[in-house]
């Protein structure tokens, strides 16, 4: 069976038989042989989400219209909302967390788009910036590497910040909250959602954003960074099929969506409790507003 297995991986490139009945690796096995984080990803790929598709349709039957993370063709399989099932998984947690890792190595979603995506400098000495959100720190060690002047406090479930590491000669707060409860760390300069709002559905982002009100000094800044879908066929296919293959990924895991261009992307809701919108910043110069 093993033989007939791999000689079908070698069809896709992976592996490669280059004497009969003698394997090696191709570039493509090799990678993924030593790529943690590319495991994680492939990982999370097979065991959440295309499982999580394939009962899409009997959650929507289910609960329509439920903007519910424990109502998905995720929690029909697994027996529990994404976030849930994490919060009671560890290992699964560290998974999902070398995923977005892994997500970030590609040009379209690297972490460059931050560091050169908004005027970090111009923030001042004493700058304090919350990554909302912000996994085992990836942003938060990117950013502080950059401007080291920056006092950024990356913020996670317990679980994940658990998890997380100093990096030698960085230094970066790490702190456990629930971003649906009342934000701790006031004043801060910027409150940083990178890949947070397109996770939840309308419901659980405006409490997201209530909760963050009472924390925010005047001037402060919500940085959103999120896909924004576009009118259909108004960029090239291949980047619209993936925006488009994320919205639906974002249902079935969450019961959550990308939101569209013509309601303000992942920022849509914002002007619903008061931030009022400050400029787009983006390597697209379209795709990742800033407010405040
Ligand atoms: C899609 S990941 C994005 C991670 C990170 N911002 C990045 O850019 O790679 C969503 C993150 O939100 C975290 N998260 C989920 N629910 C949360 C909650 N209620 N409070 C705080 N963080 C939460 C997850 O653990 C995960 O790290």
């Amino acid at each position: 069976m093993a033989r007939r297995v791999l000689r079908l991986a070698i069809t896709n490139r992976i592996f490669a038989e280059k004497r009969p009945g003698y394997l090696s690796h191709s570039a493509t096995s090799r990678v993924t042989a030593e790529d943690q984080g590319l495991r994680d990803w492939i990982a999370f790929v097979l065991r959440d989400v295309v499982p999580s598709s394939y009962r899409a349709v009997d959650a929507l039957t289910k609960w329509p219209g439920a903007e519910e993370p424990a109502k998905t063709g995720y929690a029909l399989v697994h027996g529990a909302g994404f976030w849930d099932v994490l919060a009671k998984d560890p290992e699964h947690g560290r998974q999902f967390a070398g995923a977005m890792r892994s997500f970030a190595t590609g040009d379209e979603l690297s972490l460059r788009h931050v560091i050169d995506g908004f005027p970090w400098a111009k923030l001042g000495e004493t700058a304090r910036v919350v990554d909302m959100g912000g996994s085992t720190g990836d942003t938060a060690f990117a950013l502080t590497e950059r401007f080291p002047q920056l006092q950024v406090i990356a913020q996670d479930v317990p679980d994940i910040i658990a998890q997380a590491e100093q990096r030698e000669g960085q230094s970066v707060t790490f702190l456990a909250h629930d971003f649906l409860a009342p934000q701790p760390v006031e004043g801060a300069d910027v409150y940083l959602f990178r890949w947070i709002l397109h996770d939840w559905p309308d419901k659980y982002y405006l409490r997201i954003l209530r909760a963050l009100i009472p924390a925010l000094k005047s001037g402060a800044k919500m940085m959103v960074m999120d896909a924004i879908l576009p009118p259909i066929g108004t960029i090239p296919n291949i980047n619209e099929r993936g925006a488009r293959r994320f919205d639906v990924v974002m249902q079935h895991l969450y019961d959550a969506k990308e939101r569209e261009m013509r309601n303000g992307g992942s920022c849509s809701l914002t002007p619903t409790v008061g931030f009022a919108f400050a400029a787009p910043r983006s390597r697209r110069d379209r795709d990742c507003q800033s407010w405040n």
